[in-house]
């Protein structure tokens, strides 16, 4: 639960010197910022429908130039007298002395320490708020719920670049599924304040958590689903460079990814250990594997030199990818050894006006099949974990080149018709609108009947560069949240009116 943030005023709704008109913010008492913030993940119930609260938090008029204050130079910097602390320093201890700079020397440093920054005052205002905040991060021992459809989101740390830049972390993460994105913004008198907007999630990752962690929570309920008959399918959704291919594929040391790492690996790892448990031993089970990518639509074969494939669909409506690799494996290591041939085979021949990577959709299948005497072994359970193009990619119109326009417009397309799957299978509706897109047609198993169980880890950058991407993600990931919490509620909505009636009955 937050505690109580700092006094909160009301930003008022005022047209810029650009002529953009602000968004206009009611005060919001920090008493429904509590009560926002407290509602525990395992119910999806929400006091408000509305997902993303925004909070202001005005600093007192703070102006355009953000350089902290400078003092003029002591007496000393400029070389007339010298502190002789310094001195007896250097003489007393020769490695302290490397460590500690004489005052007149040491970087002027911001409130927290730091070395003052670009957007200083927005840095300080973050600080400030997130001193108010309360933090329960997630931890080991919480209970994991079982969802059919969990949506959360997982935040990573600043990189090497963005540290470089000494760019701001604009997302707070204080756990039970909440996730807070500081939006610096600046009123028409250049006033500077934050749109604080509050998120919620099943789940919510900070920058601190591990895959391990992370698929503990999402994947790992999955793969016991498929040996009961489930169609599970994971998503890592995101900006580029946001961590998908970390999560999906394993964590990357320079270059280096430990494909033993992700959450690919990590489900191989259960697969085998429940397919060898004696509860499921009686189904006589194997398990295949296939790995492919769809970009601009079309299908290509990462276990076949990227073979280019097609997606047919026979008469009773079952989608075939035709020619599709789907490779009998006995253990882990194995699949392992497939991610990394399939992820080589994703990024090679790239150049980096050409990272395919983030403009495809990459789908690893885990496929459970009854040993049987038929040609086709008949299918018991599937596990599809999908690492989606990055999302930017699918708002990104600016370009003329006609190729990347088709590009983004796929993109754009598929994520869409993502969306609206994911929305219909949480609404139980019979109308599955799997045909939209490439993606959705070779998942159609994920989406239809009532086995179905579906993950959606949206990924965020915590940089104040990529804030606008940030939102477009978690707008994304609550759209979908939205749609099955409304559905949580009217079922519970229902089942208490039936109470009563039951109740009320003589
Ligand atoms: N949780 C994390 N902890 C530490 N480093 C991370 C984390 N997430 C991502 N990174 C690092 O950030 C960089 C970009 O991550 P990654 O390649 O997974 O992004 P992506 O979303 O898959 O991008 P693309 O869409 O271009 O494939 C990598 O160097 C990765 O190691």
């Amino acid at each position: 639960m937050f505690q109580a943030p700092p006094p909160v005023t009301a930003a008022i709704s005022s047209e810029s010197s650009d002529g953009s008109v602000e968004r206009v913010h009611s005060a919001v008492p920090p008493s429904s910022v509590l009560t926002n913030s407290g509602i525990p993940n395992q119910q999806r119930k929400k006091n408000d429908s509305k997902t993303a609260q925004s909070l202001p938090f005005v600093c007192e008029a703070i102006k355009e130039n953000d350089e902290p204050e400078r003092k003029p130079p002591s007496i000393a910097a400029k070389g007339r007298r010298k502190s002789t602390v310094a001195q007896e320093l250097i003489k007393g201890n020769k490695r302290l002395s490397c460590a500690i700079k004489p005052p007149e020397m040491q970087t002027k440093r911001g409130k927290f320490g730091e070395a003052s920054r670009p957007n200083q005052k927005f840095y300080e205002m973050i600080q400030n708020f997130r001193e108010t905040l309360e933090i329960t991060p997630i931890s080991t021992t919480d209970l994991i719920e079982a969802y059919k459809i969990c949506v959360c989101v997982r935040k990573r740390p600043l990189n090497k670049q963005e540290m470089n830049r000494k760019e701001i972390d604009v997302v707070s993460v204080p756990g039970n599924g909440a996730l807070l994105v500081h939006e610096p913004k600046q009123k028409v008198d250049l006033t500077k304040y934050l749109d604080n907007q509050v998120f919620h999630f099943d789940y919510s990752f900070d920058e601190t958590t591990t895959n391990d962690m992370v698929y503990k929570f999402t994947a790992k309920p999955l793969v016991q689903s498929i040996f009961e008959s489930c169609m599970a399918t994971c998503f890592a959704y995101g900006q580029t460079g946001s961590g998908k291919t970390h999560t999906m594929g394993g964590d990357f040391t320079g270059k280096q990814q430990n494909s033993a790492k992700g959450i690919y690996a990590l489900a191989a790892q259960d697969v085998f250990h429940y397919l060898n448990h004696r509860r499921y031993a009686d189904l006589d089970l194997s398990v295949y594997v296939s790995f492919f990518e769809i970009y601009n639509g079309k299908v290509y074969d990462l276990l076949n030199k990227k073979a280019k494939l097609r997606v047919l669909e026979d008469d009773r409506q079952q989608v075939q990818v035709v020619g599709l690799e789907e490779v009998y494996v006995t253990t882990a290591e194995e699949v392992i050894r497939m991610i990394q041939t399939g992820s080589a085979c994703r990024t090679s021949g790239q150049t980096s006006a050409n990272a395919n990577s983030s403009r495809s959709h990459a789908v690893l299948q885990i496929v459970l099949r009854r040993n049987d005497r038929a040609t086709t072994l008949p299918l018991h359970g599937k596990f599809s974990l999908v690492d989606l193009a990055g999302n930017e990619r699918g708002t990104d119109v600016s370009s003329n080149d006609r190729s990347t326009l088709v590009e983004t417009a796929e993109i754009n397309r598929s994520l869409l018709a993502l969306k609206e799957c994911i929305r219909s299978l949480g609404k139980n509706s019979d109308h599955i609108p799997f045909r939209m897109s490439t993606l959705t047609k070779v998942l159609r198993d994920s989406f239809i009947g009532e086995n179905s169980k579906t993950c959606m880890i949206a990924m965020v950058s915590p940089g104040m560069a990529s804030c606008e991407y940030t939102m477009n993600t978690l707008r994304y990931d609550t759209n979908v949240y939205d749609a099955i919490s409304q559905v949580a509620d009217l079922e519970e909505k229902v089942y208490v009116e039936l109470q009563v009636v039951f109740l009320t009955l003589p």
